[in-house]
């Protein structure tokens, strides 16, 4: 009996009977695991032939277990109880869901905005800082480094001391860190950042921060043969099939937390599928339900519930909703064995969806329009159409927006634009996912007022999450950008921006290659936080049945 439990009904079901049987007789399974990177066709084979390494993590991990426990005694001089990461997209979700499901603290820092940055910046004397980035080029998290170097010499501290870069060999970071003096570990440059839970990027901090990593190796390892195994009940095959083998496609994948004591997994899964599957013009969007399950579902999706490892799966099975009879899957497992599961299953449903799961070719042109825009020195680009109360409201991509003269007016039109069959909404809001957090909630207010599937991204965090998915995957997006000015801005230590000029960049970046795309975005950028804020979230939340 696996650790893992994924059960599935309805059009998942008949999608696992369909495409299973095939990927056994291919042996999928074995070939993954034995890290054939022919997998996926002639044009993805140069990338999957470095990107494969994940499938044997559980055991060449395992050094980590030391470094880690040493690193922690030698840190330990410094009296650190706080440990922040500065990472982004697959540098930094991993650890948040294994700090919050070992119930540790971790301050993840993966944002621009520059009075996060500043929140950040404090406790220096008992702080321990992770600098965590593959490529070692990531602006976010350059900046962020840049400031915590100087906050610590500004406090009389001595930034090496403090500091741990976590990074691939020979990046530019690895380079530059050990040049300063820093502690470098490099991880294993063979794994994408959305498949490095169990590399360095996820296990440095975490440890640091007092989670049970060698726990986390060994409920991979429990799992690993079970996902290789050219069998019908291999849930990896299953999970996949479910995921990209339904007809026609569900490319909507809702991810509802049932019980799972792994806290807040969807946030990581909805990077790995979001941005492994969405590209030339398909993929699978990860909805992360926000609160209960929802009561109705659209033809397009399938939920997913994420229950608890000790669920009761008869009375799950009785668990069938008018929201989830249609097409429905139960998964069930410790964090570190579903992470390998997830993994695995993303890297099957991107065989058939015949896409590469390990490439992100849409990122790059956010990432150069919003140097284009810092260059310019001119923020967010486009002027206002007109300013109502505290929301200064800016549409792209179109001129769809009528005769609007009003937030609730610009609302509507944005969603006229929305294609009520296979179209989605995305609220981007490059704010405080902190101090901002009930803001997530208008997700779950504009499913209910159009009845398709609305998404909810901190801003830049989602760039590198299903940023990739709105700008490769399918055209059938209508985007919402919330912006807002800083409390007080902060200059990002040797660069000629600051953090709020580089933010407003961010987000003027990624509306004009979304625009660029020919989809609509309204941006709704609050000139009063407070008051623009209630201004917002009432008109998402309007019209609600
Ligand atoms: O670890 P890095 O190189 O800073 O990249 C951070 C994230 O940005 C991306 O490269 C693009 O979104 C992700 O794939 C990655 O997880």
């Amino acid at each position: 009996m696996s650790a893992l439990d994924v059960t599935a009904t309805g059009a998942a079901a008949e999608a696992v009977a369909r495409h299973v049987p095939t990927l056994v007789a291919d042996r999928v399974a074995s070939r993954l695991f034995a890290r054939d990177h022919t997998l996926w066709g002639r044009a993805a084979e140069e990338e999957s032939a470095k990107r494969l390494s994940w499938t044997g993590l559980h055991r060449t991990s395992r050094h980590l277990v030391g470094e880690v426990a040493a690193l922690r005694d030698e840190l330990a001089a410094t009296g650190y109880d706080r440990v922040v990461l500065c990472g982004m997209g697959g540098s930094s979700l991993a650890p948040e869901v294994i700090c919050a499901t070992a119930g540790v603290p971790i301050v993840v820092l993966d944002s621009s905005d520059p009075d996060v940055v500043r929140a950040a910046l404090t406790d220096l004397d008992r702080t321990v800082v992770v600098v965590s980035s593959k490529s070692g080029s990531t602006v976010e998290t350059d900046s962020q480094r840049r400031a915590f170097e100087q906050a610590f010499r500004d406090a009389g501290l001595d930034p090496a001391a403090r500091m741990v870069v976590v990074t691939d060999p020979g990046s530019p970071l690895d380079a530059a860190a050990r040049a300063g003096g820093f502690r470098v570990v490099n991880a294993d440059p063979d794994v994408g950042g959305r498949y490095s839970a169990l590399t360095a990027f996820g296990l440095v901090p975490s440890g640091l921060a007092g989670a049970d990593i060698e726990a986390l190796l060994d409920d991979a390892e429990a799992v690993a043969d079970v996902l290789a195994e050219d069998d019908d009940a291999n849930p990896a095959l299953r999970l996949g099939a479910a995921m990209a083998g339904t007809e026609p496609l569900r490319d909507k994948l809702v991810l509802v937390d049932a019980g799972t004591e792994n806290v807040g997994f969807g946030a990581w899964a909805e990077q790995l599928i979001a941005e492994s599957t969405g590209k030339d013009g398909t993929g699978i969007l990860p909805v992360v339900a926000v609160g209960a399950e929802p009561a109705r579902l659209y033809d397009d999706g399938t939920v997913v519930r994420l229950v608890a490892s000790d669920h009761d799966a008869d009375a799950d099975a009785d668990h069938a909703t008018p929201a989830t009879a249609s097409s429905l899957v139960t998964v069930a497992g410790p964090l570190g064995a579903q992470l390998l599961l997830w993994e695995a299953a993303t890297a099957v449903a991107g065989r058939l969806l015949g896409i590469s799961p390990f490439d992100q070719p849409d990122v790059e042109s956010a990432k150069a329009a919003a140097r284009e825009l810092l260059e310019a020195g001119i923020g967010a680009g486009e002027e206002p159409a007109f300013t109502d109360g505290a929301v200064a409201v800016t549409a792209l991509g179109g001129d769809w927006l009528g005769d609007a003269t009003t937030v609730d007016a610009a609302v509507d039109a944005l969603l006229g634009q929305l294609d009520r069959e296979r179209g989605y909404v995305a609220v981007m809001a490059y704010l405080d996912r902190e101090s901002d957090a009930d803001l997530e909630h208008v997700a779950r207010d504009l499913f209910d007022r159009t009845g398709r599937p609305a998404t909810f991204g901190w801003g830049p965090r989602f760039l590198h999450s299903t940023g990739q998915y709105h700008k490769g995957g399918p055209a059938t997006g209508v985007y919402v950008q919330v912006t807002t000015a800083p409390a007080q801005d902060l200059p990002v230590p040797g660069r000629d921006f600051t953090f709020g000029e580089f933010i407003a960049a961010q987000a003027g970046g990624d509306a004009a290659v979304l625009a660029d795309h020919g989809r609509p975005v309204l941006r709704l950028h609050l000139t009063s936080h407070d008051a623009g804020l209630e201004q917002v979230r009432a008109a998402l939340g309007r019209g609600r049945p």
